[in-house]
């Protein structure tokens, strides 16, 4: 048998909003979590900076991370026996940790084959900016599912895993992987409501999301990050712990709303704009709204620690950055500029007419540098799968 070949791109993803309720610990795995409603959508992009000396913008290739799988041709007959590698670069995190191998491992686990592949080999190519809201280190998760599925039940013989299972693999893995294993068809662009803890998609309705589809061909669309600033998950979750809220988590209602406030197009304060909101952003703008924070409110501890206190200092910083973008951002005759996810990237739609070389001259000139990437609503469905 020759080796075989799968390779395909991870998208990431944009929240169009995100309301954030309660704390709870869920039964089976005792792990504490908040109820979430959140609107979904997956997206591609393609780095771009400005050549001052040639005053020509530079575009990198479009899509996202970049996934390879390998199958070796020698088999073995014990899943125990399989030698599962990973190349990835630049490497998030160590290998063992990667959601790519902890996929691999998770699925290897339930598939019920007769004889392995010896050798499971994954590359992997990161271009999606991390801990930034994008869900890149999700979607790496979701895409090796897919991949393996497609190719290692042909090569042992064996059914594939039904969707259900695949669907229970996902959430085990982590909140947002679910989302990215979802089948939207030929819907050129994901949309889905995330409920739960994230792990429930839920989809919206079909003339909501032609409406919504309609709606964004009228602009363009951005990804800018502030470099350097990332927003781990869990301490913005618990960042937002400290503030009293009331968050709606009906997607039904909201839905229901929706549909009558996309009439009035996109500009900060259109109904639509105005409607959508992210909980995230609300905290980071209270907490960079203070004058000097107490460590405890922003999760340092009260240690008394001179270095623990140099961090504060920085992360406060960091967050002032964050606050203070979307409005640059609106004074660069943005549409509609928002914080993704937990941060700390944001997306931000311009009219389509407005040109692409200005926007990215105002975008450069931001006080603190920002990775820019041009985006585009993409479906997460997508990938190609070969034998060699
Ligand atoms: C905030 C969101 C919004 O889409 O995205 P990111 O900003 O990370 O991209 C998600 O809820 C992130 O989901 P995901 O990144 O998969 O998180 P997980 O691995 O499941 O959880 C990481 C940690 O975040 C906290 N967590 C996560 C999800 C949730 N609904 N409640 C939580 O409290 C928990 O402390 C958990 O230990
Ligand atoms: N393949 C991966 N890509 C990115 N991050 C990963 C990956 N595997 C594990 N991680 C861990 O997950 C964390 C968050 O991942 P990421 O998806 O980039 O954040 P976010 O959900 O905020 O977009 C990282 O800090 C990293 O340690």
């Amino acid at each position: 048998m020759a080796i075989l070949k799968g390779r395909t791109t991870c998208p990431a993803k944009i929240n169009l909003h995100l309301a954030v309720g309660e704390p709870y610990i869920e039964k089976h795995s005792g792990r504490s979590f908040h109820r979430i409603c959140t609107l979904m959508q997956g997206v591609y992009f393609q780095g771009v900076r400005l050549n001052e000396d040639k005053d020509q913008l530079e575009w990198e290739e479009q899509g996202g991370d970049l996934l390879e799988l390998e199958l070796s041709p020698e088999r073995v007959q014990s899943r125990d026996e399989v030698q599962l590698t990973l190349e990835a670069q630049p490497a998030p995190c160590p290998t063992e940790d990667n959601l790519v191998c902890r996929a691999a491992k998770a699925y290897v686990e339930r598939l019920d084959c007769r004889f392995w592949p010896q050798r499971m080999h994954f590359s992997l190519k990161k271009r999606i900016p991390q801990e930034a809201g994008l869900g890149g280190g999700s979607a790496n998760a979701a895409i090796t599912l897919k991949l393996l599925n497609r190719l290692l039940p042909p090569y042992c013989g064996s059914p594939a895993l039904s969707v259900d299972t695949m669907s229970e693999l996902a959430a085990g893995l982590g909140s947002d992987v679910p989302f990215f294993l979802r089948d939207f068809g030929s819907f050129p662009g994901s949309l889905a409501w995330c409920l739960g803890r994230g792990e429930q998609v839920v989809s919206l309705s079909e003339r909501l999301v032609e409406q919504w589809q309609e709606l964004q061909s009228q602009y363009r669309l951005w990804l800018v990050k502030p470099r350097g600033i990332s927003c781990p998950t869990g301490e913005m979750y618990r960042r937002l712990d400290s503030r009293p809220r009331r968050a709606e988590l009906d997607h039904l209602m909201l839905e229901r709303q929706l549909s009558g406030l996309m009439a009035e197009g996109l500009s900060e304060n259109s109904p639509l704009v105005r409607f959508l909101h992210n909980d995230f952003s609300l905290a980071v703008r209270a907490l960079a709204g203070r004058e000097c924070p107490g460590a405890g409110e922003t999760g340092a501890g009260e240690t008394g620690d001179i270095e623990q206190e140099k961090q504060t200092a920085e992360k406060y910083q960091d967050f002032r950055v964050l606050a203070t973008l979307p409005q640059y951002l609106y004074s660069l005759a943005a549409s509609w500029a928002a914080m993704s996810g937990s941060g700390s990237s944001f997306f931000v739609w311009f009219p389509a007419g407005l040109s692409q070389m200005e926007i990215l001259k105002g975008l450069t000139a931001f006080p603190h540098p920002l990775e820019i990437f041009a985006g585009q609503s993409c479906s997460v469905t997508t990938g190609q799968y070969h034998l060699e």
